[in-house]
């Protein structure tokens, strides 16, 4: 691995507890701990509600970048500002980043709902319940692309992801690069599942036709030939067999017909 573990930089959405975990790594690991939006506070010697208020968004995002910029190095836990990868300047600081970078990923509604309680956060205010989750969709491949580590926060205590981390942080050379690889494994795994997700809504607007046409929910020559057209198309592939197409498909299949079969009573 090329990377400084060194420096650990938490990157997420508002409300994933980047503030918060990032100071709990800190006291775990007895390592120093930097907060984006607290040094951008300290070097304009006002509040982050007030710059948005007097400098825009754009006048917060100028003082964002110099700030990225100047932790880099930092020996020790670099919280972001949720909005660190809305500017391709940031990113390209991010991607270059001799930091180790950590995308605390959770769920909209967990963070809306901290948010809410807490409600120090000024792009809150401003938005819509819809605009916020196009925000968070936009920036969700974003936080991705910059992150080495994935690390799942839904359902744990900001102690209990510190802990992860530190584990992470703690590891040797052989062990980060295996986690790392673990870490884009999990990352495939719920790209397959999200695309799984979105099969099952497309199959939903299908049933609706079938219902309209009177058609069956099976039908056997369709089945036989979205196999053999996946057959076709892999058939150079060591890796995805006729026998996993035939298994896969089974499952996916299986799960449509009974999604049809319960949206048409039949
Ligand atoms: N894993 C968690 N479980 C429960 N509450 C949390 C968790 N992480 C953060 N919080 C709470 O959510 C709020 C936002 O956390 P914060 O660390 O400021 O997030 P961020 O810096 O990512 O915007 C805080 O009130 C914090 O105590
Ligand atoms: O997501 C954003 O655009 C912002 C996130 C905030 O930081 P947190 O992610 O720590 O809440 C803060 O930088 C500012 O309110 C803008
Ligand atoms: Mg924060």
């Amino acid at each position: 691995m090329s990377k400084e573990p060194d420096t650990l930089m938490l990157v997420g959405f508002m409300g994933a507890g980047k503030t918060t975990v990032g100071k709990e790594i800190a006291r775990q690991h007895h390592s120093k701990f930097i907060d984006i939006d607290s040094e951008i506070e300290r070097e304009a010697g006002m509040s982050i509600r007030a710059i948005f208020q007097e400098y825009g968004e754009s006048g917060f995002r100028d003082l964002e970048t110099k700030v990225l910029a100047n932790v880099q190095t930092f020996d020790g836990i670099v919280a972001t500002g949720g909005g660190v990868v809305e500017r391709e300047d940031n990113m390209a600081i991010l991607h270059e980043s001799p930091a180790t970078v950590i995308y605390l990923h959770g769920n909209l509604e967990s963070t809306i709902g901290r948010l809410l309680i807490e409600g120090q956060r000024p792009l809150l205010e401003e938005k819509s319940a819809a605009e916020f989750f196009r925000l968070w969709a936009q920036r969700d491949p974003k936080y991705q692309s910059v992150a080495n580590f994935m690390v799942e926060t839904i359902g744990k205590t900001p102690e209990r992801i510190a802990a992860e981390i530190v584990a992470l942080f703690s590891s040797n050379e052989d062990e980060l690069a295996l986690l790392q690889l673990r870490s884009e494994i999990d990352a495939f795994d719920r790209q397959i599942f999200g695309v799984i997700e979105k099969r099952m809504q497309t199959v939903e607007a299908v049933a609706k036709y079938k219902e309209k046409f009177g058609m069956p929910t099976v039908q056997q020559g369709r089945m036989t030939k979205m196999r053999k057209l996946l057959k076709y198309d892999f058939e150079n592939s060591e890796d995805v067999t006729d026998d996993m197409i035939d298994k896969i498909m089974a499952i996916l299949t299986d799960a449509a017909i009974n999604k049809e079969n319960k949206q048409l009573k039949r």
